[in-house]
């Protein structure tokens, strides 16, 4: 018996809810091996980020080439980067073993407001690892940083940025709409060939730490088990879904997802 093997390189989320624990009981709950690289160990909890410790980068390098020189690895995805070096670094080995099935969740800050990549890094990002994706995974906020644009509030306007964020070489990109204001949040997802919306009524939830980076986990479980592009995006879709309907309160601010939620569907 083997499982497909799915790496996540990010951040240590110490509140459990986003960062590499997600991503981990994500890919558990979609029947894929997950192995972790990790960036940085955030002291997090549900009201915000209180401390950030990058790991060296001799330690990032350590871990990459244990896991690369050993483990075959299906697909990878990434979160928190850090800053230039390590992305210079990650894009590397990404190249070198050939990984033709990645994930980029572009994390830049938290919801509460750290930064979580540094500023600097987005021309690294853009120019080293992005042109190696599968699918990119921005939220409004990132597109809009990244782009140089005041803010994104409207679909057509979203329409506009997938387009141009495709530009930048990935296969395909999903520009997330979770932060769209009004009752739908709509996803989209361009190929280069096809737009796809998806559109999803806002479910009424606070508890919502985490989403990005479970979705991209998703995908990127779903790319490693052979599923295109357009299929992977649709089962992250519902699994997020699912997962933010049964968020929940761990302590005084916005708790996380119930990642077991996709499993226990009727
Ligand atoms: N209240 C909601 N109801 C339904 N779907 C949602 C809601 N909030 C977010 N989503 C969905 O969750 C996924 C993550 O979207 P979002 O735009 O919130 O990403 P993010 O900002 O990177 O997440 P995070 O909250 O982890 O920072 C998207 O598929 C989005 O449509
Ligand atoms: C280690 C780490 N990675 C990513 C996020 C983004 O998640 P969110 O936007 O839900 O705070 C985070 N808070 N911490």
């Amino acid at each position: 018996m083997t499982l497909p093997k799915v790496l996540t390189i990010a951040g240590s989320d110490s509140g459990g809810g986003a960062g590499i624990q997600a991503d981990l009981k994500t890919f558990q709950e979609l029947d894929t091996y997950g192995l972790s690289v990790i960036t940085a160990i955030t002291a997090q909890n549900t009201v915000g980020v209180q401390a950030v410790h990058p790991v060296s980068l001799n330690g990032l390098n350590d871990q990459l080439e244990s896991v690369f020189t050993d483990i075959k690895v299906d697909a990878v995805k990434t979160g928190m980067l850090v800053s230039a070096d390590y992305i210079q670094s990650i894009s590397t080995y990404i190249r070198d073993y050939n990984v033709n099935k990645l994930v980029i969740d572009p994390v830049l800050g938290s919801t509460s407001g750290s930064e979580l990549t540094k500023n600097e890094a987005i021309d690294e990002l853009k120019n080293s690892l992005w042109p190696l994706a599968t699918v990119v995974t921005p939220n409004l906020i990132e597109a809009a940083r990244m782009l140089g644009w005041a803010s994104i509030n409207t679909v057509s306007e979203m329409e506009k940025a997938v387009y141009q964020l495709h530009e930048w070489g990935a296969k395909s990109i999903l520009l997330k709409g979770g932060h769209l204001p009004g009752g739908e949040s709509v996803d989209l997802l361009y190929d280069g060939h096809t737009l796809t919306h998806f559109p999803m009524k806002r479910i009424d939830q606070p508890h919502t730490h985490g989403t990005g980076c479970t979705l991209a986990s998703a995908i990127a479980a779903g790319l490693a088990k052979g599923n295109s592009i357009h299929d992977a995006v649709s089962m992250a879709k519902d699994f997020v879904t699912c997962a933010i309907r049964e968020g929940f309160s761990i302590g005084e601010g916005s708790g996380p997802l119930n990642h077991s939620a996709y499993r226990h569907r009727q």
